[in-house]
């Protein structure tokens, strides 16, 4: 039988494109599975190196997101590419569908949840959607029951009328309880981008109950919330998709292979010259931007906890950089500000002892995956939910206070929390600072059981890919074909 052939299409962003590559690439290692990943042509042509390698069995395609010459920095905003890429992303990926049809036909579209159109795309094809989650399951969860109306978030003023913020109903779904501010704040009613909340809320609106819904998690790390969602889609947990070194496997250089900036090459000979978990390596990920203010707080802060830091500043980032505040660290040695690091690699370093994170679903993932203790600084979308998880639920970081009357972390909560991380003291607060670093050790050992051969995500990876060899593709395109209505295959 010809191999199953998967088209992966995920947003184009580093967020989305690490973790559905990863996923390609571990999909096209079993049996009987190729795999195509879909990038943009500007992302493409600009990608580090000037390559997307997404690794063997895995072929790469590009496609228009109606900017070919500047990508999303050229559109007048990120509404105004979403919606360009919707259109313009939905011609291309079928005209890239329909040219397949004759040759190695495409069996089945992973399509990421943030890329909708490419759902719909597959399903005028006739190839069964297959919906891919870049982000947790509890956040997954919220945005569809709110979407169903099974979960009501009170609007701020209501909510600040009543003595406790707590959205109960939240654990009716396998939720941990929630204050409003650590629900993913799309959908709250005071945030900017009214267009993008309605996006992210109804993400999961055209899946179906027999529909698969995958997600970059892994069932010991969000059984409850994972086993809600099973009831409403064919929902399975296949993560983390991050490249992760083999149990007691050496670590070599650790790459997704779909950097969109070229991480600099002076991390890794800095960090070498560091102690054991001397280190704080702080993170915002790639697109999120502080402000001059809470960027010299952080300086502050990770200045006044005497720890070596490594900071990524993205160029984009670098006017609000405090230098004057820095050069004295940066000059001894003490600290090395770079626009982009080869972060698994960092992570992995032993030298490394904490991470001063966004809480980007990827950034949490990996430094559970790596065993590194978090100091979670969440600024939107979906970070405050991660960032309640991996203190609270996971123990595995310690969660910055942001101070309400000046609108950011300050230089003392952040001094605080790194400390208290790395020194292992007692947080008098929560009383569990000091167990943080084994509790990140030891969801280490469980991320990489479950990718491992056997372990629950390879499970669920395997059921899939049973799945498409069942020639999942060719019934559904029979059945269209018979002129019966677009019934999906059985699974
Ligand atoms: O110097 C750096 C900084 C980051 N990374 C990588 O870039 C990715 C960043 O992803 P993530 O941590 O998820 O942050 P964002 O880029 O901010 O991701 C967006 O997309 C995620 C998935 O939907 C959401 O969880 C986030 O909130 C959203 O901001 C990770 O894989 C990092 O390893 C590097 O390789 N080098």
């Amino acid at each position: 039988m010809a191999p199953a052939h998967v088209l992966v299409v995920p947003y184009p962003s580093q967020g989305h494109m690490n973790p559905m590559v990863q996923f390609a690439r571990k999909l096209a290692s079993k049996d009987g599975v190729a795999g195509t990943v879909v990038t943009t042509r500007f992302i493409a042509r600009t990608t580090a190196g000037g390559r997307l390698d997404a690794g063997p069995g895995v072929r790469v395609e590009a496609i228009s997101d109606g900017h070919d010459e500047g990508g999303v920095e050229s559109a007048a905003s990120l509404e105004a590419y979403l919606a360009t890429l919707d259109a313009a992303g939905a011609a291309s990926l079928a005209a890239l569908v329909a040219a397949e049809a004759s040759a190695s036909s495409f069996t089945c579209v992973v399509y990421d949840t943030f890329a909708p159109w490419a759902g719909r795309v597959a399903r005028e094809a006739g190839l069964p959607a297959v919906a891919f989650s870049t982000q947790s399951c509890a956040v997954s969860a919220v945005y569809h029951y709110v979407h169903e109306g099974k979960l009501a978030v009170p609007p701020r003023a209501e909510a600040e009328a009543e003595a406790a913020e707590v959205v109960r109903s939240a654990a009716l779904a396998g939720l941990p309880e929630m204050e409003r501010w650590e629900l993913p704040s799309f959908v709250l009613d005071d945030v900017p981008y009214p267009t993008l909340a309605v996006f992210a809320v109804g993400q999961f609106a055209d899946t179906g109950k027999d529909d698969w819904v995958l997600f970059n998690s892994f069932d010991e790390l969000e059984s409850e919330v994972l086993a809600g969602l099973s009831t409403q889609w064919k929902a399975r947990a296949i993560g983390p998709c991050v490249p992760l070194p083999a149990a007691g496997g050496a670590a070599g250089s650790l790459t997704y292979g779909a950097n969109l900036i070229d991480p600099e090459d002076t991390c890794m000979p800095w960090l070498d010259t560091k102690p054991p978990r001397s280190v704080a390596y702080v993170s915002f990920g790639s697109f999120a931007s502080l402000g001059a203010e809470q960027t010299e707080e952080l300086a502050r802060g990770l200045l006044a906890s005497g720890k070596p830091f490594l900071w990524v500043v993205r160029a984009t980032e670098e006017s609000r950089l405090p230098r004057h505040l820095l050069d004295a660290a940066t000059a001894s040695g003490d600290a090395l500000v770079v626009r982009w690091s080869p972060q698994l690699d960092v992570l992995a370093h032993q030298a490394t002892g904490c991470f001063v994170t966004h809480c980007g679903w990827n950034s949490t993932l990996e430094a559970l995956g790596f065993g590194v203790p978090m100091v979670a600084l969440p600024l939107w979308t979906d970070q405050p939910t991660n960032a309640l998880l991996v203190d609270r639920a996971w123990g595995a970081g310690v969660r910055a206070r942001r101070d309400d009357a000046a609108g950011m972390f300050l230089r003392g909560e952040i001094e605080r929390c790194v400390r208290a991380v790395m020194d292992g003291r007692e947080d008098e607060e929560q009383g569990r600072a000091a167990r943080v670093r084994d509790e990140a050790r030891r969801w280490s050992g469980l991320a990489r059981a479950a990718v491992a051969p056997g372990g629950s995500s390879d499970r669920s990876l395997d059921e899939f890919v049973d799945f498409l060899r069942g020639g999942a593709g060719e019934k559904w395109k029979a059945l269209v074909r018979e002129g019966s209505e677009a019934a999906p295959p059985e699974m």
